[in-house]
C-alpha cells in the first residue's frame, strides 16, 4: 500500500492543521493527553478543520438547516457544539430524492460483437453491341467493393449499450458490375463509435467462404433444372467451380459459333478479405481507446469486388465471356470492455455513502438509497476548479483548452466480501477504478469493524487484479468475465483451421494453390459432360445465354470450410500500473452518527501502522466526513487535488 503524496499536499496539510482542531464538528476537541491515551501520536495527519459546509449540497434537508459557515480561526478552532435532535437525525438518515432526480440511463460494460466485412460485388460479363457493331469488345463493369468497419473512441458517448443491440455489426455488400462499363457500387462502411477509454479484443476471425449471401450461379441452377439429381446440382452449387462467375448475359449470338475458353491462370485476382485482414491484423486486434481518435480506425476490411470481363482481354483471348466473383467478406468476433477514466475512484462497501459522497461534491445526482446495491452501473461527477487553485501551468492548459481544469471522480456499484467469488454484484466493477489516479476507500463509520472492511475491500482489490494477471483466482474472474460478455472466452471458440498467419498456414496456402495448377483441376469432367454440347440447348430451354468453359476450371479446396484463427499468441496486454501501487486514502463517512468516534480512532492508528511498514509511504489519509451533511467533503475535494497534483 504506498501513497504518493505530493509533496505541497503534505506541507499543505500538516501547516493548516496546527491552527485547527481535530474533526470538530463531529468529534470534542482533543487534548494532547487525550490522544496520548488513545496511543495515537498521529492526529496532525487529519487535514484540518471540517467545519466549512457544503455549499452544493442543496438537495439535502438537513443541509439546509445547517449553522452558517464559519469565518474566523478562533470559532474554527472552538466550534459550537452542534446537538442532534431525533428528528434533525431522522432526517439525515432518510434524504427523499425524487426517482426524477436521479439519472436512470442503461448502462453496458461488456459487449461481444461479431463484425461482417461486406462482401464484394462481382464482375460483370458483356459486349457492347449497337448496330453495325454486332460483336463489339468487352465492357463488363467491375463489382463494386464490399464496406469496411472501423472504429471510432469518441468523447460523449458513456456506455456499450447503443451499439448493435443484436451483437451484430454487418457492413452492406458491393453491387455487382453491370454492362456499358458501368461498375459496381461499393457497399457503405460502418464506424462504431465507443466511449473512450473501450478496449477491443479479437476473439476469433474466420472467412465466410461456405457461407452465400443470395447469389445464384444461374449456370448451376440450369443444370439442376436439366434433370440433374439434386444431390448433383447442390454438388455444383457449392462445389469446385465456385469461384468463377460464368453468366454471359444476352449473349445468344456468341453462342452461335462459341469460342470456348480458359480463364488466365493462377486466377490471383480473387482474394476474400480475410486474406487482406491477414495483410492489415496479422496478430489478433488489440486496441485500448483511452484517447479520442480523430480517424476512425480500420478492424475490417471489406472484400474486393470481382473483376468484369475486361480485365481478361488478351491477344489470344478476345473475347472473354467469364469475370470474376467478388470476394465474400471475413468475420471476426471482438469483445469490447469498457473501462471508465476517472481520475478518483470511489471503492466501498454497499451502503458505506459513496454515492452520498459523489453528490455532495459534484453535481452528479447519484441515486442514493439506504439498502444495499443502490448502485447499479458507475456513475461519474466532475468537479471543476477553481480558477484561483490552478497553478500556472494549469492555468495555461485552461486557457488553451478554453475550459477550467476539472477532475472526474467514479462510483461503483458497493463491493462486498468474496465478491471476487461472484458474490454481490461480483467485482467486475473494480474494471471502472481500475485506470483511476487515486483510490479513495469510503469506509462507513457506523458499522462494527471498519478496518476489516477495509481490509476485505483491500481483498477483493488484490483478487481483481490477480484474476486479471492470471493468478489463483484466474479462472474464475475470467469465467465470470466471460459470462458476462456473453461466452465470448477465447476456449469457447470450435476447433479452428489456420488461415496462413503461421508458418503451418504457409503450408496451407501453398497446398491450395497447388490445387489451382490446371493440370491437376479435376472437375473437367464434369464440366465437360455438360458443356459445349449442351449449351445451344440451355439456351433455348431458358432464353437466356449460359456459359460453360470446356476444362480447366481451377479447383478450389475440396469443401469450403468456415475458416477460424486460434488466437495465437494471446493479446498482448497493455502495462497498466497495478492497482494496489496506486496512491490511496481512506474517506470516513457517517462521523456524524453517535458511536463513530472510537471507530475513527481505531482505523487512524491501524492506518498508521500500515504507513509505518512500508518505508515509501509516509502517511494515509484519512478525512473523516458526513456526506450526507455536506461536512468535510470540502477537505477530501482539497485532498483529492493535492494527490492530483493541482
Ligand atoms: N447518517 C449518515 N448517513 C449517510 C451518510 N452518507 C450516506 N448515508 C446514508 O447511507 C445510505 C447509503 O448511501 P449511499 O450513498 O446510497 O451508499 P452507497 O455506498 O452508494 O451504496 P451502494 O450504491 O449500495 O453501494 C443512505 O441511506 C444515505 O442516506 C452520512 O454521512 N451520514
Ligand atoms: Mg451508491
Amino acid at each position: 500500500m504506498v501513497l504518493r503524496l505530493p509533496r505541497s499536499v503534505s506541507q499543505r496539510a500538516r501547516s493548516g492543521i496546527a491552527s485547527f482542531t481535530l474533526t470538530p464538528f463531529l468529534y470534542p476537541p482533543a487534548s494532547a493527553a487525550h490522544l496520548k491515551a488513545r496511543g495515537s501520536n498521529c492526529f496532525d495527519a487529519v487535514a484540518g478543520s471540517l467545519t466549512h459546509p457544503c455549499h452544493r449540497n442543496l438537495w439535502c434537508t438537513a443541509a439546509l438547516k445547517r449553522p452558517p459557515p464559519i469565518e474566523d480561526e478562533v470559532s474554527v478552532q472552538t466550534p459550537p457544539e452542534e446537538v442532534f435532535e431525533e428528528e434533525d437525525l431522522v432526517s439525515v438518515q432518510q434524504p427523499h430524492h425524487p426517482h426524477s432526480e436521479y439519472s436512470t440511463s442503461p448502462f453496458t460494460d461488456l459487449r461481444a460483437l461479431t463484425l461482417s466485412a461486406g462482401s464484394g460485388g462481382h464482375g460483370c460479363v458483356s459486349f457492347l453491341r449497337e448496330k453495325f457493331v454486332p460483336n463489339g469488345p468487352a465492357n463488363g463493369g467491375d463489382g463494386g467493393s464490399g464496406g469496411s468497419v472501423y472504429i471510432q473512441a469518441v468523447y460523449g458517448e458513456t456506455s456499450l449499450h447503443k451499439i448493435a443491440r443484436d451483437g451484430a455489426v454487418q457492413a452492406t455488400a458491393g453491387r455487382n458490375g453491370q454492362g456499358s462499363a458501368v461498375n459496381g457500387k461499393r457497399g457503405d462502411d460502418i464506424v462504431i463509435r465507443v466511449p473512450v477509454g473501450t478496449v477491443v479484443r479479437e476473439i476469433s476471425r474466420w472467412d465466410r467462404e461456405s457461407e452465400e449471401l443470395g447469389w445464384e450461379n444461374a449456370h448451376d441452377e440450369n443444370i439442376a433444372k436439366q434433370g440433374e439429381g439434386e444431390e448433383e446440382g447442390a454438388k455444383r452449387k457449392h462445389g469446385e467451380n465456385d469461384n468463377w462467375l460464368h453468366y454471359p448475359r444476352s449473349l445468344s449470338q456468341n453462342l452461335q459459333s462459341p469460342q470456348f475458353t480458359e480463364a488466365p491462370f493462377p486466377f490471383h485476382h480473387h482474394r476474400s478479405s480475410s486474406e487482406i485482414l491477414a495483410q492489415t491484423h496479422p496478430t489478433p486486434v488489440y486496441l485500448d481507446l483511452s484517447e479520442p481518435t480523430m480517424q476512425p480506425i480500420l478492424l475490417l476490411p471489406g472484400a474486393p469486388g470481382g473483376f468484369g470481363n475486361p480485365h481478361f482481354v488478351s491477344n489470344e483471348l478476345r473475347r472473354p465471356k467469364f469475370a470474376t466473383k467478388g470476394g465474400k467478406g471475413a468475420r471476426m468476433k471482438v469483445q469490447l470492455e469498457l473501462k471508465i477514466l476517472a481520475d478518483v475512484g470511489l471503492v466501498g462497501l454497499p451502503n458505506a455513502g459513496k454515492s452520498s459522497f459523489l453528490r455532495s461534491v459534484s453535481g452528479k445526482r447519484a441515486r442514493v438509497g439506504e439498502w444495499a446495491f443502490t448502485t447499479l452501473s458507475p456513475n461519474i461527477g466532475t468537479i471543476v476548479l477553481d480558477e484561483r487553485v490552478m497553478t500556472p501551468q494549469n492555468r495555461v492548459e485552461a486557457w488553451e483548452h478554453q475550459q477550467h481544469p476539472r477532475f472526474t471522480i467514479a462510483d461503483i456499484p458497493g463491493l462486498i466480501s468474496d465478491a471476487h467469488l461472484n458474490k454481490g454484484l461480483g467485482h467486475g466493477f473494480l474494471r471502472h477504478v481500475e485506470r483511476a489516479k487515486v483510490l479513495g476507500f469510503v469506509l462507513d463509520l457506523s458499522r462494527d469493524d471498519p478496518v476489516a472492511d477495509l481490509e476485505s475491500l483491500w481483498r477483493e482489490v488484490r483478487a481483481y487484479e490477480q484474476g486479471e494477471d492470471g493468478g489463483e483466482n484466474g479462472g474464475i474472474v475470467k469465467g465470470m468475465m466471460s459470462e458476462m460478455a456473453g461466452n465470448t472466452n477465447v476456449d469457447d471458440v470450435e476447433p479452428v483451421e489456420d488461415l496462413g498467419l503461421n508458418e503451418e498456414g504457409a503450408e496451407v496456402l501453398e497446398d491450395v494453390e497447388g490445387e489451382k495448377e490446371p493440370e491437376k483441376a479435376g472437375v473437367a469432367g464434369e464440366e465437360g459432360s455438360v458443356g459445349e454440347e449442351n449449351s445451344e440447348e440451355l439456351v433455348r430451354f431458358l432464353g437466356v445465354a449460359a456459359f460453360v468453359p470446356r476444362r480447366e476450371a481451377p479447383q478450389l479446396p475440396k469443401k469450403p470450410v468456415t475458416r477460424r484463427f486460434e488466437l495465437e499468441p494471446p493479446h498482448p496486454r497493455q502495462e497498466q500500473p497495478r492497482m494496489s501501487s496506486k496512491p490511496w486514502f481512506v474517506i470516513a463517512n457517517k462521523a456524524d452518527l453517535p458511536g463513530t468516534e472510537e471507530k475513527y480512532w481505531a482505523l487512524k492508528k491501524h492506518l498508521e501502522e500500515e504507513a509505518k511498514k512500508r518505508s515509501d509511504l509516509k502517511e494515509i489519509g484519512l478525512l473523516p466526513i458526513s456526506a450526507l451533511r455536506g461536512q468535510g467533503v470540502d477537505k477530501v475535494v482539497d485532498w483529492m487535488k493535492g494527490m492530483l497534483g493541482f
